[in-house]
């Protein structure tokens, strides 16, 4: 059974206008998503700025509401009510936030910042309080020092490390990483990302991983979801993805990728080419004349092959 269960989920967002700020329009962010996270699985949601990868994960972690759809974690959907009357629901999902600096409170110190998710789900004395939030900052590589200190004393990866162990406080199935290493420096974000692999199995976590880096989304995930213009165009093992992307907007995804190994970037190369002689021909099979994809998965083969 899946962990997480998003089905038909559709978040849009009023567009205010005039003298009167009334709403004279909406922006469709997500326009009908449907997919699942399994146990123990890094999950990756890729795609363009815009497409709607952080209200997606905004909406799963309720700090959106959902025009429509259902999200089930485990057998229990997800809605505003079920979320206050039973607060565990919101300890069980987490989130990583992409910009270490903004995410953290800059007059609080460590102590108090990871100690936060603790103090409003569960009652503890300060003593244990202070003994849970040390073991885990040691946990993340971090000296029990940090406790007393501010943000602003600590590196970008560091400070990240701090948004790792508040998120882990509350000993969550599920951690929503929006963009975990894009506001940190080439060399850290290995470090970061590697971390985040090696505590997955001690923790039992299971992530939803947001980003548009394809290059980062693929070194780290299982499986993974490709939206365009709020909708999933396509979904597969990492494996299949690579491989045979079916989507065309899949494939000029994947065929933009840098850094790849002499024998996949030819293989690049050569897509890239039929990419951009096709993507215009066959422009109407994939979407409408809004330009909005439809919401199709994978191809038949047949049918990949005749665009080909
Ligand atoms: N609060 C809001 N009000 C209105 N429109 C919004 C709001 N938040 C996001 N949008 C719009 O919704 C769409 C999806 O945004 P979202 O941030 O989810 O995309 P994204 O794929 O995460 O992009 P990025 O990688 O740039 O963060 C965009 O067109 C964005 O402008």
């Amino acid at each position: 059974m899946a962990l997480l269960t998003v089905s038909d989920l559709k978040v849009h967002y009023p567009v205010r206008g005039g003298f009167f700020r009334r709403v004279v329009g909406e922006v469709k962010a997500v326009d009908g998503i449907s997919f699942e996270l399994r146990r123990g699985e890094t999950y990756g949601l890729v795609g363009e700025s815009g497409c709607g990868k952080t209200t997606t994960g905004r909406a799963i972690i309720g700090l959106i509401e959902a025009t429509s759809g259902n999200i089930l974690l485990e057998e229990t959907t997800l809605t505003k009510r079920s979320r206050r009357e039973h607060p565990h629901y919101r300890k069980d999902i987490q989130m990583i936030f992409q910009d270490p600096y903004s995410s953290l409170n800059p007059r609080k110190r460590v102590l108090d910042i990871v100690a936060e998710p603790l103090r409003n789900f569960e009652r503890m004395s300060p003593q244990e309080e202070k003994k849970k939030v040390q073991q885990f900052i040691e946990k993340v590589g971090l000296h029990p020092e940090a406790l007393l200190k501010y943000p602003h004393e600590f590196s970008g990866g560091q400070r990240q490390r701090i948004g790792i162990a508040r998120a882990l406080m509350l000993n969550p199935k599920i951690i929503i990483a929006d963009e975990p290493v894009s506001a940190l420096d080439v060399s850290v974000q290995a470090q970061v990302l590697n971390f985040l692999k090696d505590i997955q199995q001690e923790f039992q976590l299971t992530y939803l991983l947001i980003s548009h880096d394809l290059g980062m989304i693929r070194h780290m995930c299982d499986r993974i979801g490709i939206m365009y213009r709020g909708r999933l165009v396509e979904e597969g093992t990492a494996h299949d993805l690579f491989h045979s992307p079916q989507h065309i907007y899949a494939k000029r995804l994947i065929s933009a990728i840098p850094n790849l190994n002499p024998h996949e970037r030819l293989e690049q190369k050569m897509l890239r080419q039929q990419m951009e002689q096709q993507f215009e021909e066959t422009r109407h099979h994939y979407f409408d004349r809004e330009g909005r994809a439809h919401p199709l998965k994978r191809l038949s083969d047949t049918h990949s092959a005749a665009i080909l």
